[in-house]
């Protein structure tokens, strides 16, 4: 079939993106952008590229999800493409829905395509949505973290995350789909008014007149992204200098803290924050602000399930005993988002906090020179109520417990 010049473009774009033979899974919503993903992935396979297998996520938010997921299934049938529909088991009614789903659908594609050895999965975000994003975060007061570019790469959940079309315009992508005699289904809530990326389409619109399009808008969002890559640089290379790690603590030198750049300094908190709780989110500017000014009169204060412990000019921040009570793992999964521990199982144990009932079991913990909260709330080996191990308070030597990566890394992965 002879390319159109906008087919043609969109081929090369998913060849740059994604080079290679190695298997690739696109997630197809059954909205124009990721048909015509697939579309053009199909084609690429066909043509010897990599093979290809389409993921639906039926979230069961809206009546008509079943149905969309099912003709993108006959779609994929006509092209010779497999495809596996996966349904959102719902929402458990914490934070706010439309990023639970989100997140959730991200798990689920990344947990079906590791189970089929495929490491690399393409997402149809166009510059459009670059530039809505950008209009969208703008409204809320958000800096560089907020207003930078989507990434055309992403490691995240043990996969590759890509996204081919982030220079092209969505009209492109609708011009491809109409070239090949593909319809599509638009999302009714693309439409409707309440939400927010609606109103910002439709005040793009009228921002033409200004000269303010989806080009420039996605030019300035890349711009920033690049600002961000180089903040997060210089905020790693300060941790190098003034953190170190201790035991899934981070302990910062507060004097020569508070000689960095605000902003570095800041940057270099919350990542510490992050890396110790896990959370998905930042705190909130203000709680931020008020924990710091806390720490000026008290010598220890919570934020976000870390505890903060300012002493002889340093600041250690840990992580709370009260926010992994009742956390268990098995021995084989990661526990509290980080932890894993090896040593001699013989079948029965799990992983919990060591807590007061396991440290009150290791006499020689004040020997480890780590901080009794931190031990309260470090890993623990434990069969039934027995304590089998608890190796960062001195107990079953021949057990180990290591963060799963260091903390400088979690300063560079935006
Ligand atoms: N329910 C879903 N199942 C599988 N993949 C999805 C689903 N929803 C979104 N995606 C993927 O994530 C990308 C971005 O999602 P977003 O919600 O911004 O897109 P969308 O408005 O559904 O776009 P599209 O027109 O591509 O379907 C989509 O292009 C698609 O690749």
């Amino acid at each position: 079939m002879q390319l159109s010049p906008g087919a043609a473009a969109l081929e090369a774009a998913l060849a740059r993106a994604c080079p290679g033979a190695a298997p690739l899974a696109v997630a197809v919503s059954g909205g124009g952008d990721s048909l015509a993903l697939l579309l053009a992935a199909a084609a690429r396979a066909e043509a010897s590229g990599p093979p290809v297998a389409a993921v639906t996520v039926d979230h069961g938010l809206r009546p008509e999800a079943a149905d969309e997921a099912r003709s993108v299934a006959a779609i994929c049938a006509r092209l010779g493409v497999p495809h596996s529909t996966l349904v959102w088991q719902g929402w458990d009614g914490r934070g706010n829905l439309q990023d639970a789903a989100r997140r959730a659908r991200m798990r689920l594609i990344a947990d079906w395509a590791l189970a089929r050895g495929i490491g690399r999965v393409a997402l149809a975000h166009t510059r459009d949505d670059q530039a809505e994003t950008l209009l969208m975060r703008l409204a809320r007061g958000a800096g560089v973290d907020g207003l930078a570019a989507m990434a055309p790469e992403r490691q995240a959940l043990g996969v590759t995350w890509l996204r081919p079309f982030l220079d092209i315009p969505r009209a492109d992508l609708r011009a491809f789909l109409t070239e090949r005699g593909q319809t599509w289904a638009d999302d009714p809530s693309n439409d409707d008014p309440r939400f927010d990326r609606v109103r910002v389409r439709q005040a793009l619109a009228l921002l033409a007149p200004l000269g303010i399009g989806a080009e420039g808008l996605a030019a300035t969002a890349a711009r920033l992204g690049a600002a961000r890559t180089a903040l997060d640089a210089c905020t790693a290379e300060a941790a190098a200098r003034i953190a170190v790690e201790e035991a899934g603590d981070v302990v910062l030198d507060e004097a020569a803290r508070a000689a960095l750049p605000a902003e570095i300094g800041r940057r270099l908190l919350l990542g510490a924050l992050a890396w110790v709780s896990g959370a998905d989110y930042p705190p909130r500017a203000e709680a931020l602000a008020a924990t710091l000014a806390r720490l000026e009169t008290a010598p220890r204060t919570t934020l976000q399930g870390c505890l903060l412990v300012r002493k002889a000019g340093r600041l250690r921040i840990g992580r709370e005993p009260a926010a992994v009570v009742g956390l268990s793992a098995p021995l084989d999964a990661l526990w509290d988002g980080r932890w894993r521990l090896a040593g001699p199982a013989t079948g029965g144990e799990e992983v919990r906090a060591l807590g007061e009932a396991g440290l009150a079991l290791c006499p020689d913990w004040r020997a480890t020179g780590l901080p009794r909260s931190s031990l309260l709330a470090s890993p623990a080996v434990w069969r039934g109520g027995a304590l089998v191990a608890a190796p960062l308070a001195g107990r079953g030597t021949d057990w180990s417990a290591t963060v799963n990566r260091p903390f400088r890394t979690r300063l560079l992965s935006h």
